[in-house]
């Protein structure tokens, strides 16, 4: 499996066996994150963190899958660089799906540059937001030095004693981390909602910078259209490790802006040998399937040895 662009069911492949010989979804996802807060800081080249630290703001949507744990490292590595992000999680922080998502979440709390809000309904999207948009960082209160993820108070704009509000601060880069490659069928709900804020927003502000982790939200990873044309239409993607299949479509060239590549660290092992990974690319039989249900094979065979042709039947 050493090709040049690779599917998302390869990829999953390849995380696989990578993890089988020592390189943990941890890692991966830490080196995942790191590259697109370089991808960030490239994207917007005004960041001057060493002139002014408050000029710019992240905003950064997350999903409950790894996607998402892209996006907290990815605030985390910024925060490092002195650039402050909001980070909205779509949901419940109690729905993180994997432990190493978890981890980055519960790492979020650890960094005052990071402020988080667990948005739990569409109206709290739109609140939230707004108290953003209207009046630059309102939305942050920074009195105690910690993030609030409560679900309480929190487009208020009060309590500030930083003075964040009067510079007007804006976001000037939306990433979009709400779904990735575990993504099927049709977006619902709040990230359905999200992915539709994030597209209005960049209409309303041309200015404003969107950058997609792994594949646009919403966007097949077949590189089907999306259902309903419910996709972030991104300025940039970044994906890991080698160009995907479904970055190279027609559906991309609308949705998914300029496409970076990032190596994230993956042993070349994992690629040149079949691991337990290659497993997850096998057809997968139905329980009640019957001979013929499944294909059939054809076998030449002969000579001598007609025993191993034979059994094969
Ligand atoms: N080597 C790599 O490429 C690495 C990639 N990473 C990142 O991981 C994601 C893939 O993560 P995964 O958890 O498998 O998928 P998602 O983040 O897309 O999570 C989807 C989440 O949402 C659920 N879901 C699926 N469809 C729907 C739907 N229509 N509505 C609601 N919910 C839905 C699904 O059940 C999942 O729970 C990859 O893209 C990279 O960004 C690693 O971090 C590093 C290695
Ligand atoms: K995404």
């Amino acid at each position: 499996m050493r090709q040049k662009t690779i599917t998302a069911d390869e990829m999953k492949a390849v995380d696989k066996n990578a993890s089988d010989i020592g390189m943990t979804p941890l890692q991966l996802m830490e080196n995942a994150g790191h590259a697109v807060a370089d991808a960030v800081l490239k994207l917007n080249l005004e960041f001057n963190p060493e002139l002014n630290p408050e000029s710019s703001l992240v905003l950064f949507f997350a999903g409950h899958g790894n996607n998402g744990g892209d996006a907290f490292v990815a605030a985390r590595h910024l925060a490092d660089k002195n650039i402050r992000s909001v980070v909205f999680l779509l949901g419940n922080s109690c729905r993180i799906k994997t432990e190493e998502s978890q981890i980055n979440f519960r790492l979020l709390k650890q960094t005052s540059l990071i402020t988080v809000f667990e948005i739990q309904s569409e109206s709290e999207l739109s609140e939230t937001f707004n108290s953003f948009d209207s009046n630059g960082a309102d939305g942050i209160d920074k009195t105690d030095g910690t993030n609030r993820t409560d679900g309480t108070n929190r487009t208020d704009g009060t309590n500030r004693t930083d003075g964040a509000g009067s510079s007007n601060v804006g976001f000037s880069v939306i990433v979009d981390g709400i779904f990735g490659t575990g993504f099927s069928g049709e977006p619902k709900g709040l990230e359905k909602a999200a992915i539709h804020l994030i597209r209005s927003e960049k209409q309303a502000r041309p200015d404003l910078k969107v950058l997609s982790i792994d594949i646009p939200s919403g966007m097949p990873v077949t590189g089907a259209a999306p259902i309903d044309g419910a996709a972030v239409i991104a300025d940039s993607t970044v994906t890991f490790h080698k160009m995907k299949t479904f970055l190279e479509t027609e559906t991309a060239a609308e949705f998914a802006g300029e496409v970076f590549v990032y190596p994230i660290g993956i042993p070349e092992n994992a690629e040149k040998y079949v691991g337990t990974g290659e497993l997850s690319l096998l057809y997968k039989r139905k329980s009640d399937s019957k001979k013929g249900d499944s294909g059939r094979v054809l076998v030449i065979a002969g000579g001598p040895y007609s025993g191993a042709p034979g059994l094969a039947g």
